[in-house]
């Protein structure tokens, strides 16, 4: 399912002396499959560019289409029902929206509130929290008594039960200890191995080197560059501008190529940079 902003503004507040612009004329495509990583400093509108993706905002100008569905400012939200299953949405903090007695039936509440019998809504909840890597024993435990890391995968797999066609991600790893980032992480990493398109909001460099087929960067409310994340950190002078960082590779290969280091293109991963320094150094490739 793509995903086709098409000169897309939005204004908070429109009409009223604090009207605000979030979004200004933004247009890309997402294809369906894609990981899409989206960045940019505070403030740039990345939040209200997520909250288009299942129309919690609707343009105020240009259109927004999600596979074959149309969302413009005159789009009825009764039709928009459907929209809310297929672009699954993972907010910050997203535990604190747990609420159910039990996990299973937490998880199970999304795809029950869009129809489902309660059995077959139930064997959904069981099959996300194993996709989520959870172990069975936790279904029947009160969803306050995990922990902090636990809490948020089961709220992860509340969106997953839905079987989303699109899972969109507002910073998942935000608050999680080193380890329970690198899991969260690799949790999205296996799901967009499986087909799943996946929409991350991050401030996290490394991870938008690590894992992203291409990057969308926003600054006041523009989309100001687009494109995959090994042609965007090459120039360094340029998001340095743009109060962006550098993943720690690529920062340390600058420092390297500073001190008489070759790099035909900035290594943007940590093997990259291994096999590089190999090369120039005399040894083997990297296994
Ligand atoms: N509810 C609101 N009412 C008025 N203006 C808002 C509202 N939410 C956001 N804005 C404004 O819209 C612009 C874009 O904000 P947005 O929250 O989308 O940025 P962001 O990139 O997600 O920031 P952050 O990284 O801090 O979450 C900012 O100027 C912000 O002040």
């Amino acid at each position: 399912m793509d995903i086709v902003f098409d000169h897309v503004s939005y204004t908070y507040q429109a009409g009223t002396p604090m009207a605000s612009l979030g979004l200004d004329d933004v247009s890309f495509t997402i294809r369906g499959g894609e990981y899409t990583a989206i960045i940019g400093h505070t403030g740039s509108g990345k939040s209200t560019l997520l909250q288009h993706l299942n129309a919690l905002l609707k343009p105020t100008q240009g259109t927004v289409r999600i596979g074959d569905r149309e969302i413009t400012s005159s789009t009825s939200n009764k039709h928009l029902k459907p929209l809310r299953q297929q672009v699954g949405m993972v907010f910050q903090f997203a535990e604190s929206q747990l609420f159910e007695s039990t996990v299973q039936r937490d998880v199970a509440f999304g795809p029950q509130n869009f129809g489902m019998a309660r059995d077959e809504a139930m064997q959904f909840a069981a099959d996300a929290v194993k996709k989520v890597g959870l172990p069975d024993d936790v279904l029947d435990k009160s969803p306050f008594d995990l922990s902090g890391g636990q809490m948020r995968r089961v709220a992860i797999a509340g969106v997953l039960a839905m079987q989303p066609h699109v899972l969109v991600l507002d910073e998942p790893t935000a608050g999680l200890d080193p380890l329970g980032r690198h899991e969260m992480m690799q949790l999205f990493a296996d799901l967009h191995a499986q087909g799943q398109t996946i929409v991350l909001v991050t401030h996290q460099m490394d991870d938008v080197a690590d894992f992203a087929d291409s990057v969308l960067v926003m600054d006041h409310g523009k989309l100001v560059r687009s494109g995959t994340p090994r042609d965007l950190f090459q120039d360094a002078e340029w998001l340095l501008g743009h109060q962006l960082g550098l993943p720690q590779t690529t920062a340390f290969a600058r420092k390297l190529q500073a001190r008489g280091f070759k790099f035909a293109r900035l290594p943007i991963r940590e093997n990259e940079l291994v096999d590089a320094l190999r090369q120039q150094l005399g040894g083997g490739t990297h296994e």
